[in-house]
């Protein structure tokens, strides 16, 4: 599918772009351009990758400037660029509309304008049932593409989006907090021992988006199953892995965070289609039918339940250490940890 073809990547260089470009480089696509803010991170990125290949655009979401000029020949869009830190949108909750609504809307016109096939936006598991302005903005997010979804010939350009939680080790997350603790001898910080989260390795990201990329119809929003742990367990896993007998502890739940993520809420899981891996949300039909919003309701919704991060599979000790070994970080973390 994408053979010869060009491929932008919006804030392609964080982590989710690095692992698309080491999936995609050595197949047979033929561009991938990369649309960031960052000179120094492409800099960096230019010089590790050294390809022909990666083509690097700077430039801003919030500039549709910017992105229009990135967008032209462009076949396919993933579009990562946002504002993620839940601290850092709580206090500056417009930045993150800026970004993550604006700039999201910003990339829809521009792929719509340049004739781009398929465009898959990704959110995120804070967008549902939100509490914080970084997952109030990602609902918006995802709000404006199902619209836009509606409202353009499909045919000409497919709009879907994907939904995951948290990603194993990301920058500034708390598996890298709580191993540099171990390695400081420090107390594991844990907010609330019962506190549970969603865990996936940055490969089952990519594999999300290309599932959707390949199987979403205009206005799907793809959900992959994955189990969850408690934050305390994750805590002694890590301690048990790295032999470790730091103390636990527990400071506290804070600003803006859920004791438990959702990934489907209770009205999605009554029109979900369960497709093995994954959660398939059909855009809703609703069109701009106002009676369909009045007259037309659904009966399952009453006898159906949320997806969560309580209610899933919940990884046994076993299982999170395995978990945990799978990322490339904690496995070479746990390396160094050994060679010392
Ligand atoms: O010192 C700490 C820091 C965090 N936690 C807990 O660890 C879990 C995960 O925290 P963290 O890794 O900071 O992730 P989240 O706050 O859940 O948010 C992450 O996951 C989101 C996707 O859901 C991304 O958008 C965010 O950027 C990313 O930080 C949460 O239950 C926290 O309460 C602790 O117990 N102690």
């Amino acid at each position: 599918m994408f053979k010869d073809k060009t491929l932008l990547i919006t804030g392609g260089t964080g982590s989710f772009g690095n692992a698309v470009l080491n999936r995609f480089i050595n197949s047979d696509i033929g561009e991938i351009r990369i649309f960031s803010r960052d000179e120094k991170k492409q800099d960096d990125m230019r010089k590790e990758y050294n390809n022909e290949k990666i083509k690097f655009f700077i430039g801003d979401v919030r500039d549709a400037g910017s992105i229009k000029y990135a967008m032209s020949g462009v076949d396919y869009v993933f579009h990562a660029a946002a504002l993620k830190q839940v601290p850092s949108c709580e206090f500056f909750p417009l930045e993150a509309v800026k970004t993550n609504v604006l700039g999201a809307d910003n990339v829809l016109n521009a792929a719509i304008e340049a004739g781009v096939k398929k465009i898959v936006c990704l959110s995120t598991d804070k967008a549902v049932y939100p509490i914080n302005a970084m997952g109030i903005s990602k609902a918006m997010m995802e709000k404006t593409f199902i619209s836009k979804a509606r409202s353009v010939d499909g045919n000409k350009t497919l709009i879907c989006g994907t939904r995951y939680g948290n990603v194993m080790a990301s920058r500034g997350s708390v598996i890298p907090l709580f191993i540099s603790q171990i390695k400081n001898g420090q107390p594991l910080t844990v907010t609330d021992p019962d506190m549970t989260r969603f865990l996936m390795n940055l490969d089952e990201a990519i594999d999300l988006v290309v599932f959707a990329f390949e199987n979403a119809s205009p206005g799907d929003l793809m959900v992959k199953k994955s189990p969850a742990c408690k934050i305390g367990d994750l805590a002694q896993a890590l301690k048990a892995l790295f032999n470790a007998d730091n103390e636990v502890r527990v400071i506290g739940v804070r600003l803006g965070e859920k004791l438990y993520e959702t990934l489907l809420t209770r009205e999605e899981s009554a029109c979900a289609i369960d497709m093995q891996d994954f959660f398939r949300v059909p855009i809703e039909s609703a069109e701009l039918n106002y009676t369909k919003y009045f007259n037309d309701g659904n009966a399952l919704i009453g006898s159906m339940q949320e997806y969560n991060s309580n209610n899933t599979h919940q990884l046994s000790m076993d299982e999170l250490k395995e978990k945990l070994l799978s990322c490339k970080y904690v496995a070479d973390e746990l390396k160094l940890w050994g060679n010392q």
